[in-house]
């Protein structure tokens, strides 16, 4: 029987918010879940601030006995020493992050950030005790050429390289076609679905079909309360990584309270 995956709504803030606004979207995103009664055992809710930010969302978050959980939008592939301006695996551990984003497509068009590289971050997470979310994505003229499912199961051998099985099961990856992250162009599902899918499937082909079944995929690009039920209904798709919708706490709530709806199999 194949073991059921716990899905999970993760809202990547980018450079937004500063510690003190990220105590109060914390706050008012904890309220609103509470309100609605979510079950956080049905969706895992997980906030990825800016690194300023986490000690006082670990603050609030321990204090309050929060079930939302946190993490980084990156992280140093050393250990530790002379490395200005990075952040250690360690240090994120330390302050209690459950993930980091790694290889998000802004990393990898702004800061040169390759697959090699990305792999070895994901790795440092793991080995931290934090799980990785994976970015891959293709851009426009890869989708228009037809490529896009080509380019992304690349992406994500190459992002994972060197993983074994059970890292690979234990990871997240998060399909976010570049073309759709920003834009307000939001994937269709069957868009969506096909890219899952056959990361899934690669998975199987490259580590196992155990660490298939178990690894995590996300969507992600443009998606809001009115886009993401559809998507997050297909069978692939185990929830969203979200941008500009998760600053706003009412409209990221109820992009997580998706999976508190009794039946999800008509929503497709
Ligand atoms: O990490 C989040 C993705 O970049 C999507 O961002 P977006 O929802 O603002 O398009």
């Amino acid at each position: 029987m194949a073991q059921k995956r716990t899905p999970l709504i993760a809202g990547n803030w980018k450079m937004n918010l500063n510690h003190q606004e990220a105590v109060v979207l914390v706050q008012k995103l904890a309220w609103v879940l509470q309100d609605k009664k979510h079950d956080f055992d049905k969706a895992e809710v997980t906030v990825v601030p800016p690194f300023t930010d986490l000690r006082s969302v670990q603050t609030i978050v321990d204090g309050d006995r929060m079930k939302i959980r946190y993490g980084a939008q990156d992280v140093s592939v050393h250990d530790a020493g002379a490395y200005t301006g990075e952040i250690s695996a360690s240090m994120l551990a330390k302050l209690g992050c459950s993930y980091v984003v790694v290889g998000h497509s802004e990393r990898r068009e702004y800061h040169g950030e390759d697959d090699a590289l990305v792999a070895t971050k994901a790795l440092k997470t793991l080995q931290a005790g934090m799980t990785p979310i994976v970015c891959v994505g293709e851009g426009l003229e890869v989708r228009k050429a037809g490529a896009h499912v080509t380019h992304c199961t690349e992406q994500v051998e190459g992002s994972l390289a060197g993983l074994s099985p059970d890292q690979v099961a234990s990871s997240v990856i998060a399909y976010e076609p570049v073309w759709a992250i920003g834009t307000g162009e939001v994937a269709t599902p069957e868009d969506a679905q096909e890219v899952c899918l056959a990361l899934r499937e690669q998975v199987a082909k490259t580590w196992s079909s155990q660490a298939a079944e178990r690894v995590r995929i996300l969507y992600g690009g443009s998606v809001k309360a009115a886009s993401a039920p559809a998507i997050m209904a297909q069978p692939d798709v185990d929830g969203a990584l979200v941008g500009g919708a998760s600053l706003q706490a009412d409209e990221f709530a109820a992009i997580c309270r998706f999976y508190d709806l009794p039946d999800l199999s008509g929503v497709a």
